[in-house]
């Protein structure tokens, strides 16, 4: 099983890039005894200016394939940390890879976006993508805590 995040734009150096990979660390360390990956990142960067169609091109190349798709979007559904949780046990019970995607200022094209196994959204509001990467990773982070029945995540 393999675990992505894949996103457009470059996280550099900073605030969000450090609880990024504080949070993916975290997760790391509970998934080991949980037979879950570390969870990999994939950027990807248009520099010719063809938005989000070719944004979405440079995802679907980066995307392992047969993976599937979770795509972020405020307009997706708004699912429960154990339900997060349940699906991340799903796919590794069921050996399936699975890519967690993220939009860039303009957002996912909407072909791709229907390519989703499923969206899911982070409320109705709009957030800047990389506060919704360090967002999903504390999620994934949380997701693993639930399945190892730590305390970390409260009822
Ligand atoms: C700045 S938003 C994109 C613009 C937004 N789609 C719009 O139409 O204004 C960048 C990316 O962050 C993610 N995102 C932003 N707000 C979100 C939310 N409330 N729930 C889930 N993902 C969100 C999505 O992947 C989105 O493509």
């Amino acid at each position: 099983m393999r675990i992505d995040i894949a996103a457009v734009g470059r996280l550099r150096k900073g605030p969000e890039a450090a609880l990024v990979d504080d949070y993916l660390d975290r997760f790391a360390r509970t998934g080991r005894g949980l037979g879950l990956p570390p969870i990999g990142v994939i950027e990807v960067e248009d520099r010719r200016g063809g938005g989000m169609a070719a944004e979405a091109e440079l995802l679907l190349r980066a995307i392992p394939q047969g993976a599937a798709l979770v795509m972020l979007d405020e307009r997706g559904e708004q699912a429960s940390s154990p339900d997060l949780a349940a699906r991340l046990g799903r796919w590794r019970d069921g050996a399936r890879d699975v890519c967690f995607v993220i939009g860039g200022a303009d957002g996912l094209d909407a072909a791709l976006r229907s390519a989703a196994d499923w969206q899911i959204s982070f409320g109705r509001m709009v957030w800047p993508h990389l506060l919704v990467r360090v967002m999903l990773a504390e999620q994934l982070y949380r997701a693993a805590t639930i399945l190892a029945g730590s305390p970390y995540h409260r009822v």
